[in-house]
């Protein structure tokens, strides 16, 4: 496989029963680029997303991640490989402040003594704090319990926890969709920096004109299936429509189906 590939798919399915929710799904990622995944409700972007984090197990289907061939059994071995994701709905400790969120499941010990272990919070603190910096995120006071922070903060503590982790990919579904115009901002700086720093990203966002702000090729999916693969540099958000919608990509014999 193109050493340049950090992630790749072949004829990726899942059904459910009878439904398919994802269908011979080809993919295909480079080192440093940035794809959004875009779609109608229910076309199966989030479904494609699950099969790659090891959330849910594929019907059938190929998955290679960073050189080798991939079957995450679970959402932490995908995350061990190196890939992060942020969901719409967080998992956020909402009794800890903001470094304890960070470093959930990953604490640095100073002292191992099982489940006595003492935390090393000075270390996790600077780590926080070097995460945050470099992220562009900015938390005014990180021994706030997550509690009594606002919807958009508290996504930025999930973004910033997945870019400080992030090796070798972040994957964002709907990272914006519940948040206001300046949170909506910080999390696409956020995502600007993380082009900076050529870490490659997977963004599921129904918002174009986000996507034509910050990504470099956009995957439609439509009713299960990848119906194109498009430079943003050239096409415009009609263009784009179109495959959402079907008018193109769609062959004959799908639309006679469907007429
Ligand atoms: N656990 C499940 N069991 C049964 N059907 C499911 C399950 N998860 C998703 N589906 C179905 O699979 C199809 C694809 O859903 P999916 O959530 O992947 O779409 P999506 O493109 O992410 O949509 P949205 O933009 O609304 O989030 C839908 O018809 C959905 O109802």
């Amino acid at each position: 496989m193109d050493s340049d590939i950090i992630l790749k798919t072949e004829g990726l399915t899942k059904h459910y029963g009878g439904l398919h929710a994802l269908e011979d799904a080809d993919f295909e990622l480079r080192a440093g680029e940035h794809i959004a995944v875009v779609g109608d409700n229910g076309a199966g972007k989030s479904t494609f997303v699950r099969q790659i984090t090891g959330v849910e197990q594929r019907t059938r289907g190929k998955v290679w991640f960073d050189g080798k061939e991939v079957e995450f059994t679970g959402p932490l071995e995908a995350r061990e490989a190196g890939i992060e994701t942020v969901y719409q709905n967080l998992a956020l400790a909402d009794e800890l402040d903001v470094p304890s969120n960070l470093f959930l499941g990953r604490e640095k010990i100073l002292f191992n003594l099982g489940p006595f272990s003492i935390l090393n919070r000075r270390a996790m603190r600077q780590a926080t704090e070097e995460g945050l910096k470099r992220t562009g995120v900015k938390i005014q006071n990180l021994d706030v319990s997550i509690r009594n922070m606002s919807g958009g903060q508290r996504q930025c503590v999930a973004i910033a926890r997945s870019a400080t982790f992030a090796s070798k990919l972040i994957i964002m579904d709907e990272p914006t969709a519940a948040l206001g115009v300046q949170e909506t901002a910080q999390v696409e700086n956020i995502i600007r920096n993380l082009k900076e720093q050529g870490i490659p990203l997977i963004l599921v966002s129904h918002n174009l004109r986000q996507v034509f702000d910050l990504v470099d090729r956009i995957v439609v999916f439509r009713r299960g299936r990848i119906a194109a693969s498009l430079n943003a540099k050239e096409v415009d958000g009609n263009d784009v429509v179109a495959y959402i919608t079907g008018v193109k990509g769609t062959s004959k014999e799908e639309s006679a189906a469907f007429a």
